[in-house]
């Protein structure tokens, strides 16, 4: 594969440091590609760029409709390079190619959506209190917008932050995880080959600390927006406090799975596998805590155990894997030591708890699926995002109950509640301080509905017209129709 370069000012480009990367596949640890290795220098030239395209009005100034053609016509490419853009997210993250490709398509139907609604917002007239006059509110781009994405969604969550970014008419500077970069580097060629002006969509590569930081301290970006860690998200958040930029921050999660006896067994099992086990546990909103009712635990921990002590490990790219390795070794290192933590916290482990056995994944960042039974919410493992493959149960008596365990964290991203009694499911979906619920079912998201958190799990919404709407100002235009002196001062 080509050496990866960043795209700035319409170059693609080596870093200033002419330092590298290698990306590797953490399945067996190849080299898969090599990235320059961007830093501040280079971040500062990317911003640059951005800021001089967005002041020359090149793309803010096009009419919104034809803004919309350019990010519909991406989403288009994307669909035409599906499959070897759903390959590189198998080789750099290791997840099934089926679940890669879901992804792909995901990411076309993003930038459909946001470039359809580009003309759809122009504003509103609003009755003016005051004669003679005539008030209207509009909403205009913010300005130049960096944007740090993840490395477990790469291209999904990086799409979330372009579209409606370009759609609204803002500039920008992506930098993807600097471990997973491929995808992005992709759709930037894809962004070219649409023929979005040069300056406009500019892209670096390079580590948190060094690239990330930048974009979040440089008093020349209006906004920044992240998807990541909530520690990161901390940091970032000061570091926007030099210049008061806007922030919009996706966080983690540690999200709820409301079992009641109720529910439809065999769905609801199979489903709190898909909620906490998919992508190994390293999804935002996993659904890493199941509360079950008490009266049907002891069957429900049993099919529940009984499926996943069957989940395959393996390739990626075999028609048979069910879930890929864990992201990197030091990844791993973290999920193994909240295992360590669940049993001296008292937890029982019931399956999984260690690295699997089998000679043909040993080169891989693999870690067996695994469940904590006899969980109180006042453990660490119940409370700290884990982001593996790690399941605790704990377990509830009443609806009163369960919310109140449901909402006992930091957190606040998403949830669900499995229930056939829909009065039931709809009272507590209303009382759970979660960004999403789900009723009888978990993880969809879609470009059309809003997706963030409350509490700690983030600021703001992607998706959805509160997502376009992150990237703009609101203004208020006011005219006096009829303007005469006011005599005030005699
Ligand atoms: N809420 C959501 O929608 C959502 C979606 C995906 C992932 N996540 C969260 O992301 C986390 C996992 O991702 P991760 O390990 O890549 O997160 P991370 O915070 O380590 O890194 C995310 C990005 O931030 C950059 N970064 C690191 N330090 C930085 C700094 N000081 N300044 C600026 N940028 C910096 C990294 O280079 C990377 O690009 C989990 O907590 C997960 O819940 C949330
Ligand atoms: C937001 N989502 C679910 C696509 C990825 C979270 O990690």
């Amino acid at each position: 594969m080509n050496l990866q370069k960043m795209l700035i000012n319409g170059e693609w480009v080596h870093a200033q440091s002419e330092e590298t990367r290698d990306i590797i596949n953490p399945y067996n640890q190849e080299v898969i590609a090599t990235a320059v290795e961007g830093n501040e220098q280079d971040t500062r030239a990317a911003i640059q760029a951005a800021r001089e395209a967005f002041d020359d009005g090149i793309w803010s100034a096009l009419p919104a409709n034809e803004r919309g053609e350019y990010v519909y016509q991406i989403g288009l490419l994307i669909r035409r390079d599906l499959q070897e853009l759903a390959e590189l997210e198998t080789w750099d993250t290791g997840k099934t190619l089926q679940e890669s490709k879901e992804d792909m398509d995901d990411i076309a139907n993003v930038f459909l959506y946001f470039g359809g609604l580009a003309d759809k917002d122009g504003g509103d007239k609003i009755p003016s209190p005051m004669p003679d006059s005539e008030s209207k509110v509009v909403r205009e781009p913010v300005g130049v917008c960096g944007q740090i994405t993840p490395w477990n969604y790469p291209l999904l969550q990086a799409s979330w932050k372009i579209a409606p970014a370009l759609a609204a008419g803002n500039t920008i500077i992506m930098k993807p995880s600097e471990i997973t970069p491929l995808t992005t580097v992709k759709v930037f060629e894809l962004i070219e080959e649409a023929g979005i002006p040069e300056g406009v969509a500019n892209l670096v590569l390079g580590a948190g600390a060094t690239a990330g930081a930048e974009l979040s301290e440089n008093r020349d970006i209006d906004l920044i927006s992240f998807t990541g860690g909530i520690e990161t998200g901390k940091t970032i958040m000061q570091a926007a406090s030099h210049n008061v930029k806007k922030i919009a921050l996706e966080l983690g999660g540690k999200n709820p799975n409301i079992v009641f006896a109720d529910a439809d067994f065999t769905t609801a099992v199979d489903q709190a596998l898909n909620a906490v086990f998919f992508h190994a546990g390293q999804v935002c909103s996993a659904g890493a805590r199941l509360l079950v009712e008490e009266s049907i635990h002891d069957e429900f921990v049993n099919a529940l155990t009984e499926r996943t002590k069957r989940i395959k490990l393996g390739n990626g790219f075999d028609d048979d894997t069910q879930s890929g390795p864990l992201i990197s070794s030091e990844h791993r290192d973290k999920v193994e030591k909240y295992v360590d933590i669940g049993k001296q916290e008292g937890a029982t482990l019931v399956t999984g708890g260690k690295r699997p056995d089998d000679p043909e994944l040993q080169d891989g960042f693999f870690y067996l699926p695994t469940i904590f039974t006899n969980c109180t919410s006042d453990m660490r493992i119940v409370q700290e995002e884990v982001f593996g493959p790690v399941l605790t149960v704990e377990t509830f008596q009443s609806q009163e109950d369960a919310i109140k365990l449901a909402n006992d964290t930091i957190y606040g991203l998403a949830g669900a509640v499995w229930t056939q009694d829909v009065a039931k499911a709809e009272f507590v979906a209303e009382r759970l301080r979660l960004g999403t619920v789900w009723i009888n079912d978990f993880h969809p998201y879609f470009a059309q509905a809003p997706w963030g958190g409350y509490k700690q799990s983030g600021i703001g919404r992607e998706l959805g017209r509160e997502g376009m709407e992150e990237y703009t100002e609101v203004k208020h235009i006011y005219r006096n129709k009829k303007p005469e002196p006011f005599y005030w001062f005699k």
